[in-house]
């Protein structure tokens, strides 16, 4: 059986004795503005609030449930009015603004903010709409981050009342802001969001939330933003009186400020709790409503979810598919893009090469451009020239004939110089006598050896030799060679034979003396002193190129060595048993049969040929000289 308890202040039991008790509490409460419905063991009344005793009021009367979480607090839709109190008020504070004087014959001080920590101050100059006695508490709030803590209180119960207007948010929407509000660290508001309960510049009481101060005398009200910043405009502590157990009936109200006991009866009670009842059962029968349509939306949610996962699987199949293709794809990818670089690097490369060709090609097409234009002008000159250039022809085509006539002639006049000069080689004797008188080596000069020969007729080609008597004996050559004379010297007169060579005439140079007289220096000579040899053969290759237009020559060179009176081949290149032999082919003509001739070219190759003979020699030196052979080749 439930004990509830009525508190009011105006109302009394004879009042609640009439027929209609629901009509009669509602007109109470309406009346009072203020009452605390309680179940005192907990059964089917507990929760109940005030509004649940309105017929007609707040479409949001479920909005309003929801928010509070203490039982006996309740919100209220207007401002403070001072005649609903004249006592009790312990404390009340103004947030965020000053204190305010007492309003008429009611002694009510309203204190200065304080006893706060955290949180900022709003003000505002708009009116407020149903403000009530004190309606600037309202125009100022605290907001932010912050809690309220009250010292020095004697322990007991008290009732906080809490003061709310949204003066921030005044154009909406619901939900800007949500908050919390902890009453010794119990919720006692839970996501209060004012603007969706009455809108802007419209108080808000939350009232007679009961709370029980202990020994130390402390009440801390924390607020909690769920959704932007909390707020709050007024905090009022009140005096309550102490309910103790034995005092509760069954059956009966009690007035929260008075403690004023009103009886209800067994009938009056059995309505409140079917009214309950009937409410509660409607609720449940809604819900069983709902739990059925969500319970049907669930399944075809889940059935939907169910062919959503096997769509999930086929498409994260198909995901793994494109993805394994994507891989490859981008293996391929990379390897063309590699191909891709080295093929851009090589045309990068090649372009370059080619502009710097095509520059090239311009700067060549500019050059001939303007070497055109300079022909263009010269062909012009030519063009204007073309009369003096025909005259000029028929002047050349006549110089030529003269010219083939004069080479004609030339000809001929070279075959007779030709002749006329082998003439005068014979006539200068077809065998010349050359002597050539070497200096007297260190070795000659340092033993104190002295020349014997006597120069004064050299000139004359007269050599004298002193015999240590009076008389001398007296020698007669073509010509005789001083020690003074040097290798070109001695050419001087084998160099006309070098032409009657090339002439056709056969020539024979050799050198003819006493060992370590200077035969090998005279024809060989030296590499920085050249001999006739090396001279000759130079020249001999000089006037063949001077005459390849008109004659062609092949030249050979053949070695041999007279050795022990036998003729050595020194160009062969495998011993013969073969004895060579010097024979006669005709009047003036010898030949060696089967020796080797080496096509030679240049004197280069005459040389080479010259050394493998010389290699071939079969040499050794003599006491005299060191250089000398004691064959002849
Ligand atoms: N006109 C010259 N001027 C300077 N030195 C010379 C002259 N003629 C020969 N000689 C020197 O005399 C030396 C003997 O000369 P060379 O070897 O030519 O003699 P050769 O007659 O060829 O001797 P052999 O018959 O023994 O071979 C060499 O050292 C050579 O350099």
């Amino acid at each position: 059986m439930a004990d509830t308890r009525l508190n009011s202040k105006n109302c009394d039991s004879e009042t609640l004795n009439s027929s209609s008790f629901s009509h009669r509490v509602h007109d109470c409460i309406k009346d009072l503005k203020m009452i605390e419905p309680w179940v005192q063991n907990g059964d089917a009344l507990s929760g109940l609030r005030i509004e649940d005793f309105y017929d007609g009021d707040g479409d949001n009367t479920d909005l309003v449930d929801s928010v509070l979480c203490i039982s006996g607090s309740r919100l209220i839709r207007a401002g403070f009015k001072k005649n609903n109190f004249t006592d009790d008020i312990v404390k009340f504070v103004n947030a965020g603004g000053g204190s305010m004087n007492e309003v008429g014959d009611t002694a009510i001080f309203i204190m200065p903010d304080t006893s706060f920590e955290g949180g900022d101050v709003l003000r505002t100059d708009e009116g407020i709409i149903d403000g009530g006695d004190f309606a600037p508490l309202y125009q100022s709030a605290r907001f932010g981050n912050f809690c309220y803590r009250f010292d020095n209180l004697p322990p007991g119960d008290y009732f906080i009342d809490l003061h709310f207007v949204e003066i921030i948010n005044t154009n909406g929407p619901k939900g800007m802001r949500i908050f919390d509000v902890y009453i010794q660290e119990e919720k006692v508001v839970s996501e209060l969001d004012i603007y969706s309960i009455v809108g802007a510049n419209k108080p808000l009481q939350l009232v007679d939330v009961r709370v029980t101060v202990g020994e130390d005398g402390v009440i801390v009200i924390r607020f909690e933003g769920v959704n932007g910043s909390p707020v709050v405009c007024g905090i009022c502590i009140k005096g309550a009186p102490k309910v103790p157990g034995s005092q509760v009936k069954h059956n009966g109200l009690v007035c929260s400020n008075c403690s004023a006991e009103v009886e209800v009866t067994s009938a009056q009670n059995k309505h409140i709790r079917l009214r309950s009842t009937a409410k509660y059962e409607k609720k449940i029968e809604e819900l069983s409503t709902q739990c059925q349509l969500k319970t049907k939306e669930c399944y075809e949610a889940w059935m939907s979810l169910t062919a959503t996962n096997q769509e999930l699987q086929k498409v994260r199949m198909e995901l793994d598919n494109k993805s394994f293709e994507n891989h490859c794809l981008d293996q391929a990818k990379a390897m063309q893009a590699a191909k891709l670089r080295e093929v851009t690097s090589r045309f990068e490369h090649k372009r370059r090469f080619w502009e710097a060709a095509i520059d090239e090609l311009k700067r060549n097409i500019k050059v001939m451009k303007e070497e055109h234009s300079q022909l263009s002008l010269e062909a012009h000159d030519c063009a204007d020239s073309v009369p003096e250039l025909n005259k000029m022809i028929l002047a050349v085509q006549a110089l030529v004939a003269q010219c083939d006539d004069l080479k004609l002639k030339y000809s001929e006049e070279q075959v007779r110089r030709k002749q006329l000069y082998n003439q005068i080689q014979e006539a200068k004797g077809n065998i010349r006598v050359f002597c050539r008188c070497r200096p007297l080596s260190k070795e000659e000069a340092s033993s104190g050896y002295a020349t014997v020969v006597d120069f004064n007729a050299a000139k004359d080609g007269d050599l004298g030799i002193l015999t240590g008597c009076s008389t001398k004996k007296s020698y007669k050559f073509d010509r005789v060679y001083m020690p003074k004379d040097d290798q070109v010297d001695v050419f001087a007169d084998a160099s006309p034979m070098v032409t009657s060579v090339l002439d056709g005439y056969n020539v024979c140079i050799f050198a003819y003396g006493q060992t370590g007289t200077g035969k090998t220096f005279t024809m060989e000579g030296t590499e920085q002193n050249r001999g006739v040899n090396y001279r000759t053969l130079e020249q001999l290759f000089k006037i063949a190129e001077e005459r390849k237009d008109t004659f062609a020559y092949k030249i050979s060179v053949s070695v041999l060595e007279v050795y022990n009176e036998q003729i050595r081949d020194l160009l062969a290149t495998s011993p013969t048993s073969k004895k060579l032999e010097i024979r006669q082919a005709s009047e003036g003509v010898h030949r060696v049969p089967g020796i080797v001739e080496a096509r030679v070219e240049n004197i280069k190759e005459v040389w080479d040929v010259l050394q493998a003979g010389s290699n071939a020699r079969a040499v050794g030196s003599n006491n005299v000289n060191e250089h000398s052979s004691r064959s002849h080749w």
